[in-house]
């Protein structure tokens, strides 16, 4: 590229390719105020600034539009936000049919080209993991935690009083990964090596994947779409783990019918209860069971990963954790119930996840209802309209959170002390129009109860059992900002030693 009038013709032609598609597809929004220019071509700025980090500009709107709605470009769509309370809660509780979940989260995902048509029309496992899964947390829990213990132990070999550096997010990426699949596959599938690698990868490649086929034309998706998909080469590596388990579940049920009672307790077996007609196939199910990675994994991972620095960047917190673990398990040693009542530990994970969380947007939402969707207000959003709240100026409005850019890891046990009983309000997996990590209303994360015990139980084993520190006792890693996306540094490195007393 030495030749400068070839840049300029390659820049010309992708903003001009970007304004047109941006000026024919899509509702007209003229009618929502903008954050700079309401041009295709001129909003080509906030397209930038959105795309390096929606938290500015978003916030720029939730103080320039309290209780009000503006629009922020992206590359190829308006994305309409809405702020305050009342317009919140209409969209958290608006029916699927006119506000829709899954349009929004499939097209972002590409997800029938990257997981299958089948997850896009029939979304059991929601209600899976929602009901089986939360059911059995209690009963399941010495499993969890037994993996936690020994990932740790074999990740960590950490001795005497040497200091251990390791990639964070990626030794936090292998204990997630093996944990959450001890709940969802079992042992000794969930520490097969080639088992987790192929779940990490598949949650990398799906996002890169769904970027990729959203670039092109709609009538090239079906073409193109499956090469750029990663889901054939994932299912057939993953078949050769899971199939011959669930042949084995199929052919048991078969031969012994009712009297089939020493069934795995399991994700496989859970899904196998739930799914009717053609999901209730082996390649179905197997897809299943990697879908139900998808959801969990990343999300749990770069949670914790960000607990993690907040861990080593506010030590001052890892005391009072240990004196309250310490006090809660010598009377009732490691239960469900016993983490239930470790407020402060609950509160860190609850305070991370607000002073950072993975995203700076919630509720993304797509109108569905072909005449458009009016707000109580008489707004009327056209069909088509996307439509997200700015979750992160929510968490840091000092009207809703005092002090808001303090990072306090007790201010949601304090909160909770101070109201009779230990009110369930302040609690990580209570959804508010306050608290929006896991979402709010219809749709709010179903798999929260299961990613609430896992991290609780993640974090209590750290402070326990290891001190924590950056490399050369640096700063907390900074985060990556892109888009809506809100990530802990996937690269940096971080120190364990066995916990000195
Ligand atoms: C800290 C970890 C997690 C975070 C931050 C998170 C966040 C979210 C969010 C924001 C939503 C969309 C809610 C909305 O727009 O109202 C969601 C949906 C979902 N999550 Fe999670 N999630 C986490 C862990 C998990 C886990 C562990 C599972 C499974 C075991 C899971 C399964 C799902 C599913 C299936 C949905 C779709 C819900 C539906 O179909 O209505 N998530 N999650």
């Amino acid at each position: 590229m030495d030749d400068p009038k070839l840049v300029y013709y390659g820049v010309a032609s992708v903003v001009s390719l970007y304004a047109l598609t941006k000026a024919l597809s899509g509702p007209n929004l003229d009618f929502i105020p903008t954050l700079g220019s309401s041009n295709a071509i001129l909003s080509f700025r906030e397209v930038y600034r959105y795309i390096f980090g929606a938290k500015e500009l978003c916030q720029e709107g939730y103080k320039k539009y309290p209780e009000g709605m503006f629009r922020v470009p992206n590359v190829d769509r308006w994305n309409v936000m809405a702020t305050g309370r009342e317009l919140m809660d209409e969209i958290a509780s608006a029916p699927e049919s006119e506000l829709s979940f899954y349009e929004s989260i499939n097209e972002f995902l590409q997800t029938g080209y990257t997981m299958g048509w089948g997850i896009v029309k029939d979304t059991y496992h929601a209600n899976v993991v929602r009901t089986s899964m939360t059911r059995n947390l209690g009963v399941l829990f010495p499993e969890v935690r037994d993996e936690i213990v020994v990932a740790f132990d074999e990740l960590l070999p950490v001795q005497g009083k040497a200091w251990l550096t390791v990639p964070a997010f990626d030794t936090m990426m292998q204990i997630v990964c093996r944990t959450s699949n001890r709940l969802f596959v079992g042992l000794p599938l969930c520490r097969d090596p080639d088992f987790i690698k192929l779940n990490v990868d598949y949650a990398m490649d799906v996002i890169i994947a769904g970027q990729l086929i959203n670039m092109l034309p709609s009538f090239l998706r079906p073409t193109i779409g499956p090469f750029l998909s990663p889901r054939k080469r994932i299912l057939r590596r993953a078949s050769k783990h899971l199939t011959p388990v669930v042949e084995e579940r199929f052919r048991k049920e078969k031969e012994l019918g009712d009297k089939y009672t020493d069934k795995p307790n399991d994700l496989i077996t859970w899904l196998m209860d739930a799914a009717e007609g053609d999901e209730r196939t082996v390649p179905a199910l197997v897809q299943r069971v990697l879908f139900v990675n998808f959801a969990a994994i990343r999300t749990s991972t770069d949670t914790f990963t960000h607990v993690l620095y907040d861990i080593a960047a506010y030590p001052h917190h890892v005391e009072p954790l240990r004196a309250e673990i310490e006090s809660v398990v010598q009377k009732e040693g490691w239960t469900r119930a016993s983490l239930n009542k470790m407020y402060k530990v609950d509160s860190f994970l609850s305070e991370s996840q607000r002073y950072w969380g993975i995203g700076t947007l919630s509720l993304g939402r797509k109108v569905v209802k072909k005449d458009g969707f009016r707000f109580a207000n008489g707004v009327k959003l056209p069909y088509g309209t996307y439509l997200h709240s700015p979750m992160w100026s929510v968490h840091h409005d000092p009207e809703i959170y005092p002090d808001p850019e303090v990072f306090d890891g007790f201010r949601f046990s304090k909160l909770r002390e101070s109201e009779d009983s230990g009110s369930a309000k302040f609690q990580v997996v209570t959804t508010s129009l306050d608290y929006l990590p896991f979402g709010h209303g219809r749709h709010a994360c179903p798999g929260r109860f299961f990613a609430a015990v896992e991290l609780k139980a993640m974090l209590a084993h750290v402070v326990m059992n290891y001190d924590v520190k950056f490399v050369d006792d640096g700063p907390r890693p900074a985060n990556q900002y892109m888009a809506s996306a809100c990530l802990p540094d996937s690269s940096a490195k971080i120190m364990f030693r066995k916990r000195q007393e």
